[in-house]
């Protein structure tokens, strides 16, 4: 027979172990018992439903990112000029394409199910300490030049891909230099094609992204016209693609680091890396009010999470 005292005393040992177990789960820094790395749960195909509920019809057969079969023997038609599509620009993507490679890297190509942040360039990740949040996805996509060297607490230090055009492209390459970055070409004219073919010097890293998800972006989220004048007046942000990139690539879409100031505040910084404030953007072709409605309509049904407030 255990004696009562017995009992008590295993009682004891039992809460303790219980407050114990609960302290350590409880901190980040778990030292008691080691607990797997907190990652949102993964739903496969989750966001491949929000967004054909989003886009309507819309196929996922594209590729991601421009593939030479498909300009080699058959020139794959495309409905549109750049930004839109390819049509017009075949010989030269031809060339490029000859040099650069379309894949998925292995280790994101194999992975069940694909946990993507899109990181915006926006203030409001300034003193966020998002960046260990942020490192924890399979997938970080970052815009143009933003940097990660010196805001690593706030925004990550991770990059799976770069998204840019000719005119972004001024990131440091001796700091922002991570050699399993891929960077991604946006392109926007003809121009943008022979410009890459000239700086080219790491061909490996370097994809073109498929004009399709511009296309998508323009008609779908914000409903802009697709005949094309001569010069393109308004165009989807580079964040607003990459959510609709990321939308097709990845099974789980989060965002960080977007969301523009009220028109009449005129003071507030854009940016969390530099001092411009939203009177840099006139004429820039964006309609950041009508892209705010496109990106609350995705938070609402779902399709996306933000890390950030909106
Ligand atoms: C002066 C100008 O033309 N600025 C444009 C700049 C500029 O060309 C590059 O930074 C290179 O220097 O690029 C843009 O955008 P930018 O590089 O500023 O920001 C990248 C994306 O982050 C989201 N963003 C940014 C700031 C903010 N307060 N809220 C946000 O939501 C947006 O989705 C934005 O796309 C661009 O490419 O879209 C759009 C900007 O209009
Ligand atoms: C995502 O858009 C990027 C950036 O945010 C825009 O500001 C920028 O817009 C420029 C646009 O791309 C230029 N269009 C072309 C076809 O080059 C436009 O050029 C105006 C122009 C053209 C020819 C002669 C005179 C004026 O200028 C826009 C503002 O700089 O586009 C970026 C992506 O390329």
């Amino acid at each position: 027979m255990v004696s009562k005292s017995r009992w008590k005393l295993l009682a004891m040992l039992a809460l303790v172990l219980v407050v114990m177990v609960w302290y350590s789960i409880s901190r980040e820094d778990s030292f008691y018992f080691p607990i797997p790395e907190k990652k949102e749960p993964c739903l496969q195909g989750e966001a491949e439903s929000k967004a054909s509920k989003l886009f309507g019809n819309y196929s996922r057969d594209q590729p991601i990112f421009l593939r030479l079969e498909d300009y080699f023997w058959v020139k794959t038609p495309s409905a549109y000029e750049l930004p839109y599509g390819t049509k017009g620009s075949e010989d030269l993507l031809l060339r490029v394409l000859a040099i650069t490679s379309s894949s998925i890297p292995k280790n994101i190509q194999s992975l069940r199910c694909r946990r993507c942040v899109v990181v915006g360039n926006g203030h409001r990740l300034r003193n966020s300490s998002l960046g260990d949040a942020i490192n924890k996805y399979d997938v970080v996509i970052r815009l143009n030049n933003a940097p990660v060297a010196g805001y690593e607490g706030d925004v990550g230090s991770k990059t799976t891909m770069r998204l840019f055009y000719p005119e972004s492209a001024h990131f440091d390459p001796k700091v922002e230099n991570n050699p399993d970055t891929l960077l991604v070409l946006v392109a926007f004219k003809a121009m943008d094609f022979h410009w890459i073919e000239t700086i080219l010097s790491d061909k490996k890293r370097i994809r073109i992204l498929n004009p399709f998800f511009m296309e998508i972006a323009a008609d779908k989220l914000l409903s802009l016209p697709m005949q094309q004048p001569r010069k393109i007046k308004q165009k989807p942000t580079t964040g607003l693609l990459a959510i609709t990139l990321a939308l097709h690539l990845c099974d789980l879409v989060h965002i960080a680091g977007f969301g523009y100031p009220d028109a009449y505040n005129k003071k507030q910084t854009i940016h969390y890396y530099e001092q411009i404030t939203l009177k840099s953007m006139a004429g820039s072709g964006h309609n950041v009010s009508q892209e705010a409605l496109a990106i609350k309509r995705m938070l609402e049904m779902g399709a996306i999470k933000n890390l950030t407030s909106f």
